[in-house]
């Protein structure tokens, strides 16, 4: 099918939240002493604001039809994203027509393939991909979900992350995800303060409510190895993104080492089906967690779905608002999703991507039904009342 021409691709950078939700004000339980790479440096202990976490902001993508149909999307990558949108990527969409979105994601990322393949370019790419995705829904009407093969349920539940897996049990959530707050720098002491910390959850939690520990990056493999079997005995579910993304011998070795019953997850550092292949022939973990904005966007998560899928693996995307819940709405092994609790103290359900998205829906009991997701393409506005600022504007 042909659709009028895309005519316009503009990038703007937003601050403050959003779809850079670790852009937050002091006191909010993300940035709150959480364990890091960067934990063996006291500077950058206490907050991930301090070494940068928040650096980049959000990119806002708009791509226009020669009808003035606008499709967006946004994702983590502010100003150089925006440049690498503008000054690069823009050639491959303008004139294009909008249902050409495989031509159009090979030649984005085979033409920054010698500067590109991971991090920030394919943010960039996955923010043009998404934004194209939501302008052929609405060129079609039709939700992005009824694009890619139609919803396998009537509707997503999801666990919580947070720092208050207890109150995301009273909310109806199926599980609570917590942050690791000490780094291998604080040595058995902080070992034990995290197996405390996991134990004291468990209590308030009881034993049948899946609870998950997220490590960011923030360990080595005898530490994880380590903090996994002393957290056994509090029957966590899964340790999350134990080691350097790079370190696919690592996971190989820690999926061998952790206690049966315990998942090794990780992946949403990682990026395309080239480096999620990496993960699945190395056996480096039971479940990845790509994230939309960051892997590709929808056009490779969907081949990297597929390539799980034949590994008999579960993709559960990290937490990306609409972006990922069309996604999984429509992959039989995607049985679940992630929200990500913004509110500062994890104490109620507030839109993921705040303030950016006008109409963003959120998970009511821990769950959301897919007749919320029936709108054409992501479903979603962009608040332009918000300070959009576009600095490569030709
Ligand atoms: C809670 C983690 O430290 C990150 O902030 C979180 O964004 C990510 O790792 C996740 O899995 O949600
Ligand atoms: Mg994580």
């Amino acid at each position: 099918m042909t659709f009028p021409k895309i005519i316009d691709v503009r990038a703007y950078v937003l601050r403050g939240g959003g779809a850079d939700y670790h852009d937050q004000s002091s006191g909010h339980w993300i940035d709150d002493n959480i364990a890091t790479p960067m934990s063996k440096y006291p500077n950058y202990r206490e907050s991930r604001r301090s070494f940068g976490i928040n650096a980049l902001g959000t990119l806002v993508v708009e791509v226009e039809a020669a009808n003035g149909t606008i499709g967006f999307a946004v994702t983590t990558g502010g100003e150089p994203a925006a440049y690498i949108v503008e000054k690069h990527l823009s050639r491959f969409i303008k004139g294009q027509n909008p249902a050409d979105i495989e031509i159009m994601w090979d030649q984005m990322y085979f033409a920054s393939q010698y500067y590109g393949r991971k991090g920030l370019v394919i943010n960039a790419i996955s923010g043009v991909d998404l934004a194209l995705w939501d302008l052929l829904g609405r060129l079609r009407q039709e939700p992005v979900h009824a694009m890619i093969g139609g919803a396998v349920r009537d509707e997503l539940s999801f666990y919580a992350t947070g720092s208050r897996p207890d109150l995301a049990k009273e909310m109806g959530f199926i599980g609570g995800k917590m942050p690791l707050r000490y780094a291998p720098i604080e040595g058995n002491a902080g070992m034990q303060k995290a197996v405390d910390d996991i134990g004291e959850m468990r209590s308030r939690v009881g034993d049948d409510f899946w609870l998950m520990l997220d490590c960011w990056m923030a360990l080595d493999l005898d530490y994880a190895t380590r903090l996994a079997i002393a957290a056994h005995e509090h029957k966590l579910k899964w340790i999350e993104e134990a080691l350097s993304p790079d370190d696919y011998w690592g996971y190989q070795a820690l999926k061998k080492a952790v206690p049966s019953g315990m998942l090794v997850t990780t992946g949403e550092h990682e990026a395309t089906r080239w480096g999620f292949r990496m993960l699945l022939e190395m056996e480096c973990c039971d479940i990845i967690q790509p994230d939309v904005g960051w892997c590709g966007g929808l056009t490779e998560l969907l081949k990297i779905s597929s390539l799980a899928d034949a590994h008999g693996k579960l993709v559960i995307p990290h937490g990306s608002s609409v972006y990922s819940y069309h996604f999984v709405a429509t992959r039989h092994n995607s049985p679940f999703a992630e929200f990500l609790m913004m509110a500062p103290n994890s104490d109620k359900v507030v839109p993921m991507f705040s303030p950016q998205l006008i109409g963003e829906p959120v998970p009511k009991n821990g769950r959301l039904s897919i007749s919320e997701l029936d709108k054409p393409g992501f479903g979603v506005e962009l608040d332009r009342t918000l300070n959009l600022h576009r600095p490569y504007k030709d």
